[in-house]
């Protein structure tokens, strides 16, 4: 395992709120903007999930993520471009102070852990329950088991996944970021469930005042920095 100070790649700063709608030239390249976290134990493959989603590359290293990093894709469910961001958190303790600042500005959070550590799944009750204290209410979730690939170390069942997102109300996933499993499916899944819990302010694209409105609210999202700066991260990908 190395640990290395992150460049960052990226230098948005984004301020707390509903998903901001786009006008004007942004509009153009998408019609909403979305926050997505990944959360779960430190090695159970958050980065590697994002760094597939979004550039389709896997790094067989482990390089921990210090404090938290994000990447962009813009996607396209029921005719709405979607511009997601998404926060890969670190999973070590000694960062879970910045990390769950985070967690106020999300609209959807990916649960995940590593099918062949037992200890990482145990560990998702945790994780929940640290969802419930920091994220806000209506947050929607999925559930993620990684490392779907690695069948002879599997220490957790595909059931006891279903089960526990039943439990909890969630989706559930195997996925796959060395084989690409699932990678596409689960964040469009988490998008659209986002776009449905959302339904109500989006139906605000469809007509220009409202249009008008939500262009204002993404100025204001957009141009500010914000509190404690985005940590460094790291991304090799
Ligand atoms: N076999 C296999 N290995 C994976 C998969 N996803 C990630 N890994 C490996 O697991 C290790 C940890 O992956 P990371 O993505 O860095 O884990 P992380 O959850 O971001 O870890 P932290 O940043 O410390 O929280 C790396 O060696 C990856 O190559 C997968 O789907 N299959």
């Amino acid at each position: 395992l190395e640990t290395r100070a992150l460049i960052q790649t990226q230098t948005e700063a984004f301020r707390p709120g509903p998903p901001a709608l786009s006008g004007s030239a942004m509009a153009k390249q998408y019609d909403v903007l979305f926050r997505l976290l990944l959360i779960g134990d430190s090695g159970v493959g958050k980065t590697c999930l994002l760094c597939r989603f979004t550039d389709n590359e896997f790094h067989s290293s482990h390089i921990s993520t210090i404090g938290v990093d994000f990447k962009m894709k813009t996607i396209e469910v029921d005719g709405i471009k979607v511009r997601i961001q998404i926060w890969d958190t670190a999973g070590q303790e000694r960062y879970q102070t910045i990390t769950k600042q985070y967690y106020r500005r999300a609209q959807g959070i990916f649960l995940v852990y590593d099918i062949s550590s037992e200890r990482s799944y145990q560990h998702i009750m945790k994780w929940v329950s640290d969802v419930d204290e920091y994220a806000p209410e209506g947050v929607q979730k999925i559930l993620i088991g990684n490392k779907a690939d690695e069948e002879q170390k599997r220490q957790v069942g595909r059931e006891q996944g279903q089960q526990l997102a039943r439990e909890y109300g969630m989706d559930f996933y195997e996925t796959s970021a060395c084989t690409n499993l699932n990678i596409k499916e689960s964040f469009t899944r988490l998008t659209e469930l986002v776009l449905q819990a959302h339904k109500k302010e989006l139906e605000g694209l469809r007509t220009r005042a409202n249009h008008e409105l939500a262009l204002a609210e993404l100025e204001e999202d957009e141009g500010k920095p914000e509190g404690p700066a985005n940590s460094s991260k790291t991304c090799w990908c």
